[in-house]
């Protein structure tokens, strides 16, 4: 698979045995790594996304914003949490030949809100509170420029700090909590100079210059003003126990009341009436009989990849008809002949392992498909699916997309899936879901969650029982299909 994120940020603010910029020894925090693999479901049962919540950090240059952002982020101790940096922002990819001067001199200006591109500022944090993931430029403090960024994911909590983090209100509005950060300008001071003569490649005279000229103006313009729209104010950053604790503990009060049981909650809807957008693969003895070989627990794996491949075949054909088609004239022979022409490009995505199993399918039906990939695994602690990975091919926004799946029981993976297309733009009405063997009550889930979604099915059974099994169901559809039944659990993908 091309891109793989098994992406570990090590989040320690302060390394073993480092010194802050002050000279006093700071208490080393544990360690911590912040993943951004394996995400629980950021949306509510409905399919409706839930925000990210957002805490600003804003304060004096070197006033200790960084280090309390990372130290919530630590004693928040929750998967999903990154942080943003307004740093990140500075225009200076712009900086034209006699500004790079100015700036070498510490003559130029980088402590006023025009310095920063607060539109891409606002677009990059308005995609990361819908919990989309976005690109964050790289700013590099000794050559004043920009450079190559980074892939930053969705997140459930999103730390963002920055000098001018509270000076424009179209920011301001994104921001859940904010929190104001005051040191002494003496202490701010001396912690920059060390600060931009170890790290920053700056002379003692050059960063004095500069922040005699600029830096103490700008926070008496421009940073202490915003003050004012603070939630919290907090004297000493980290070194503020009490505050740090009052933070923790109001950011976890806004967590716990959003709720993630969505496999919980889907099991407990039980069964519902066949919703308008779901459609059978035309019910025949043929594909009775086929069905039957299929749920045989006795059927020999040969029988039973047979029949399966048939019905994937049936079912992908069933899914094409629902597919828009428009008129086309073509000549044969001898005339003119008023045909019909698919308008749109397919690709299909299997959620992997056992939607795999539709590729081969698919292929058959349709020449040139493109296919992607979305790995989801059910948590086998929390019984919740995690999404892992994703293969989408360019230009998804604009085809139809086959999901594919063999089962589905609950609809948790289904609906994540569907959830991940829709966050890469595709429109929920170009979605078909097509699955070989569902249940009532998980399909009632997607349906209702996204209603212009087509769900596509060979077969339907009404019970799902407390291990998220379909009753009587064909068993574990990837372990019959690939032949990896003596492997037991270690290959235990999502349930459904
Ligand atoms: N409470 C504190 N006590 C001592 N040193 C600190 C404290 N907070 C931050 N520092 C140190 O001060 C320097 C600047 O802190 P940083 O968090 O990067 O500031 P900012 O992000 O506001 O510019 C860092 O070297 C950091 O280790
Ligand atoms: N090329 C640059 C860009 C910015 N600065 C200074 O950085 C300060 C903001 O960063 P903090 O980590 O202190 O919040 C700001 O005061 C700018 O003066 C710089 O020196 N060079």
């Amino acid at each position: 698979m091309a891109e793989s994120r098994v992406d570990i940020d090590a989040a320690d603010p302060l390394p073993l045995n480092r010194t802050s910029s002050f000279g006093q020894k700071e208490p080393r925090p544990s360690f911590r790594a912040v993943f951004t693999h394996g995400r629980p479901p950021w949306y509510r049962l409905d399919g409706h996304q839930e925000k990210a919540l957002v805490i600003g950090v804003c304060g004096g240059s070197a006033s200790g914003k960084t280090t309390l952002a990372n130290r919530i982020i630590e004693c928040l101790n929750i998967r999903w949490v990154c942080l943003l940096s307004m740093d990140s922002f500075y225009k200076a990819s712009v900086l034209n030949e006699e500004e790079h001067a100015r700036a070498a001199k510490s003559n130029y200006d980088f402590d006023c809100p025009e310095a920063f591109d607060i539109d891409l500022l606002v677009e990059t944090l308005k995609e990361l509170k819908a919990g989309r993931s976005v690109e964050v430029p790289t700013y590099n403090f000794v050559t004043h420029s920009r450079e190559p960024g980074y892939t930053m994911y969705g997140a459930n909590v999103i730390v963002f700090e920055g000098i001018m983090a509270y000076c424009d209100q179209r920011v301001r509005d994104l921001l859940d909590v904010k929190i104001f950060v005051t040191e002494d300008a003496d202490v701010r001071l001396a912690r920059r100079l060390l600060r931009d003569t170890n790290e920053r490649g700056r002379e003692v005279k050059g960063s004095i210059t500069q922040y005699n000229r600029f830096v103490y103006p700008a926070f008496k313009n421009h940073i202490e003003p915003t003050m004012q729209f603070a939630d919290l104010v907090i004297p000493r950053g980290v070194s503020n126990p009490v505050a740090l604790d009052l933070i923790i503990t109001k950011v976890k009060e806004g967590l716990a009341s959003r709720g993630h049981d969505l496999r919980g909650m889907a099991a407990r809807d039980g069964d519902m009436e066949d919703p308008s957008s779901l459609h059978y693969v035309p019910a025949s003895d043929q594909l009775h009989g086929l069905m039957t070989t299929i749920r045989d627990r006795d059927s020999s794996r040969d029988d039973f990849v047979f029949s399966t491949n048939r019905v994937l075949r049936l079912t992908v054909e069933h899914a094409l008809s629902l597919c828009p088609f428009e008129d086309v004239v073509v000549e044969t022979a001898v005339g003119t002949y008023l045909g019909r022409r698919r308008t749109h490009q397919i690709t299909g995505v299997s959620i992997v392992r056992a939607g795999m199993s539709f590729e081969e399918p698919l292929r058959q039906c349709v020449r040139d498909v493109n296919i992607g990939q979305i790995l989801i695994q059910t948590n086998l602690t929390t019984g919740q699916p995690e999404f892992f990975h994703k293969v989408l091919p360019n230009g998804i926004s604009n085809h139809k997309v086959m999901l594919m799946d063999a089962t589905l029981a609950t609809g948790a993976s289904a609906m994540m899936a569907i959830r991940v297309l829709m966050d890469h733009h595709v429109p929920e009405e170009n979605i078909i879901l097509v699955v070989l063997m569902a249940a009532s009550m998980g399909v009632a889930q997607v349906a209702y969650a996204f209603p212009k979604v087509q769900i596509v099915v060979a077969a339907m059974d009404r019970v799902v029982d407390n291990q998220f099994r379909i009753h009587p169901g064909l068993g574990n559809f990837g372990d019959r299909f690939y032949g990896t039944e003596h492997l037991g659990d270690r290959t235990t993908t999502s349930p459904t």
